[in-house]
């Protein structure tokens, strides 16, 4: 061993030794919170103070566990120019450790003084000297690699060991944690303030996901308190992407994120579901026109008074008639209430213009009793009923798709006789106990927030927001409007029916039309050599859309041309289980059941690609699932059934293609796609 040699042995063995007093420090942490956990759940008072307080203190509990499989920090900053109070060597974790004196073993990677270990550069060192990242297996450092910025030297991602090896390591299991390896630009997104609304316009494997999620974290973080109070609430498509990143936060010590499918977000739970919609049904209740209509469904249900309204105060009698009664309805409606709250306004009114004449006639107050039993009387009730009734979404929505009459005055100058008639028809052929559609369900939430506001979070992350329709945009603007949103997405990868085309249209219909455009353009998961293949798609998938990067000069591309497709597909799944990592079968969803039959026949087990708990290395994954999936080897089955399936099928296809972290191989028997097969 050199001299050289021994003084790194000697550095790495001082590293190795931080690591142990973190831990020993973090151990007594967790015993403390421990230990004050047991002493208040014994505090006796207030129940729901006990609660809330137990339940911080379990969580406090459960934040400084400890995974021995990752070591507590990952980066070393030696700073020439410290921050103020900050001491000149930190080490950068996933979350803080303090020893006995309280001072910083490891800084969490959120805060401020963290910042200049994913940004400090040669051009902008931020006081910092040397940075040091640590490479790891098993929870044990392995390796240290320093850039020393004040002698001018700085390694990006291609010259250095340690993040290269982290990016193109095997995928198994869940998706995990970034935090070691954040780019300077994805840095930039992640800790943009809370009040910013983000748009990411990124290719595949750019990090989207992950930045939405790190985000997520930062803010959690760093606006603690007020982010405990009005939540964070993070939007996937479906749920087999919510099964492969729902761990990430956690991971990072954040248990208390609302992470839901987009349909979850706007599905009453009561509401009998089950219903389907053909497809050009289902694309007009997604049309923004539809607010428009139900809009004045519901408003419709507010008619002039028909009747004098007379109530009895002892042998007195106090009426109010229908010029007066239709004037309170005016003045409350010129409030632009919701229908729930306006009812109520009305009634309160009309009680008090009923103690005003008995104040005028007795030259005394009836008593705020009379008033209260008054409001609630049967006479009032009644005018309301006739006048502004109580009403379901449900009633409402049912009355509008059933009775063309209905629908034609709601509709009338919005929606043209053949879409009424089409809407009207879908719905009558429906079985009475169809339940509801998920695009009904849509509707009954646009409606439920026309008659009360919904409750509201602090922040909204949506990701693969390029799928998403304007009506489904309404709902996340209702639920964000005190808040803020990041909104993540690709638009070569849209492939619903109304899928965004410009980045404008989706900010609109979610009520941030200024809010910026961010890009990201360099891809963290696909191989270059695979990458080329699937921009070859890039042009016929819309206008001016970027070709994605690959930083991975690793992997392998493979194309079968078989007369028995599932004999191939089958051999390639057997084949890519024989090497290390995840290995995925993406097929059209048309031969999904078939395919998971030829699997299971030729003794191959897998699992179903949103199944939180399948531990198979084999995943078998219908195309419309494949979206924000990952894994090593994929297996993609006949291009040109998956393309000709849907409309958007192109796009489809440009998903299933960007789904692989170092193979693909494309079996198929018929010819594959044009775009595809031009070399
Ligand atoms: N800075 C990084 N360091 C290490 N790995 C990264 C980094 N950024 C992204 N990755 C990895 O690249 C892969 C792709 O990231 P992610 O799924 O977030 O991309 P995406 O843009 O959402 O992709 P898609 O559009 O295909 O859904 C993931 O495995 C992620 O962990």
């Amino acid at each position: 061993m050199s001299a050289a040699d021994v003084d790194l042995t000697r550095e790495l063995d001082a590293e190795r030794a931080h690591l142990v007093a973190a831990r020993e420090a973090l151990g007594r942490m967790r015993a403390r919170a421990q230990h004050v956990l047991e002493i208040g759940s014994g505090v006796s008072g207030d129940a729901y103070a006990a609660e809330r307080l137990g339940f911080a203190l379990t969580r406090r509990v459960a934040e400084l566990a400890d995974d021995p499989g990752t070591p507590l920090f990952f980066g070393r900053l030696d700073f020439s120019q410290p921050p103020d109070g900050e001491h000149p060597r930190c080490y950068i974790g996933r979350r803080h450790v303090t020893d006995e004196r309280h001072d910083p073993l490891v800084l969490d990677w959120r805060a401020p003084v963290s910042r200049a270990f994913y940004q400090a550069s040669t051009r902008t060192p931020h006081g910092v000297a040397t940075r040091r990242r640590f490479g790891s297996s098993g929870g044990v450092l392995t390796s240290f690699e320093d850039e020393h910025l004040d002698r001018g030297e700085s390694s990006d991602v291609a010259s250095s060991r340690i993040l290269t090896e982290e990016i193109e390591r095997p995928r198994v299991g869940p998706m995990r944690d970034i935090v070691a390896t954040i780019q300077p630009e994805q840095d930039d997104l992640v800790r943009a303030a809370l009040s910013t609304s983000l748009c990411v316009q990124g290719g595949p494997g750019t990090g989207k996901t992950a930045v939405g999620l790190h985000r997520a974290a930062f803010l959690l973080y760093t606006y603690r308190s007020q982010l405990e109070r009005s939540r964070v609430l993070v939007v996937g498509p479906n749920s087999a992407l919510l099964a492969y990143v729902s761990g990430i936060l956690p991971a990072l010590g954040e248990l208390d994120a609302v992470q839901v499918s987009i349909d979850e977000v706007y599905t009453a739970p009561g509401e009998p579901a089950g219903a389907s919609d053909p497809p050009a049904v289902e694309s007009l209740k997604h049309d923004a026109r539809m607010a428009e209509v139900l809009h004045r469904a519901l408003w419709a249900h507010v008619t002039p008074a028909a009747d004098v309204l007379a109530v009895a105060l002892g042998a007195d009698r106090y009426t109010l008639g229908p010029t007066e009664l239709d004037g309170v309805v005016r003045e409350v409606l010129d409030r632009s209430p919701t229908y729930t709250g306006g009812r109520e306004l009305v009634r309160a009114r009309i009680a008090a213009r009923l103690e005003r004449a008995v104040e005028l006639r007795r030259a005394e107050s009836p008593g705020e009793a009379w008033v209260r039993r008054t409001a609630r009387s049967r006479p009032v009730t009644a005018f309301l009923t006739g006048a502004w009734p109580a009403v379901t979404p449900a009633q409402v929505l049912r009355r509008l798709l059933g009775d063309p009459a209905v629908l034609a005055a709601a509709a009338e100058g919005v929606l043209d006789e053949a879409e009424q008639e089409v809407l009207v028809s879908t719905f009558r052929s429906r079985s009475r106990r169809a339940g509801w559609s998920t695009a009904d369900a849509l509707l009954l939430d646009e409606l439920a927030a026309l008659m009360e506001r919904p409750a509201t979070y602090g922040h909204i992350i949506v990701d693969e927001a390029q799928d998403l329709s304007p009506m489904q945009c309404r709902a996340l603007a209702r639920r964000s409007t005190h808040g803020s949103l990041t909104v993540l997405g690709d638009l070569a990868q849209g492939t619903t029916p109304w899928a965004a085309r410009t980045w404008t249209d989706v900010l609109t219909h979610l009520g941030r039309a200024d809010a910026t455009v961010e890009h990201l353009t360099t891809g963290f998961r696909v191989p270059a050599v695979v990458m080329d293949v699937a921009n070859r798609l890039v042009p016929t998938l819309g206008d001016d859309l970027p070709v994605t990067r690959s930083l991975r000069r690793d992997g392998d591309f493979r194309v079968r041309r078989t007369g028995d497709l599932t004999a191939a597909y089958v051999d390639e799944a057997r084949a890519a289980l024989g090497t290390e990592g995840s290995v995925g079968l993406i097929v059209p969803d048309a031969v999904a059941a078939s395919a998971g039959a030829a699997l299971t026949g030729s003794g191959l087990a897998w699992g179903a690609a949103d199944d939180l708990e399948s531990a198979e290395r084999l995943t078998l994954v219908p195309a419309s699932l494949a979206k924000g999936l990952e894994f090593d080897h994929v297996v993609a089955v006949e291009p040109a059934q998956i393309v000709a399936a849907e409309p958007r099928g192109l796009n489809r296809l440009y998903v299933v293609l960007t789904r692989a972290v170092s193979r693909l191989v494309v079996v198929h028997a018929e010819d594959l796609p044009a775009a595809l097969a031009v070399a």
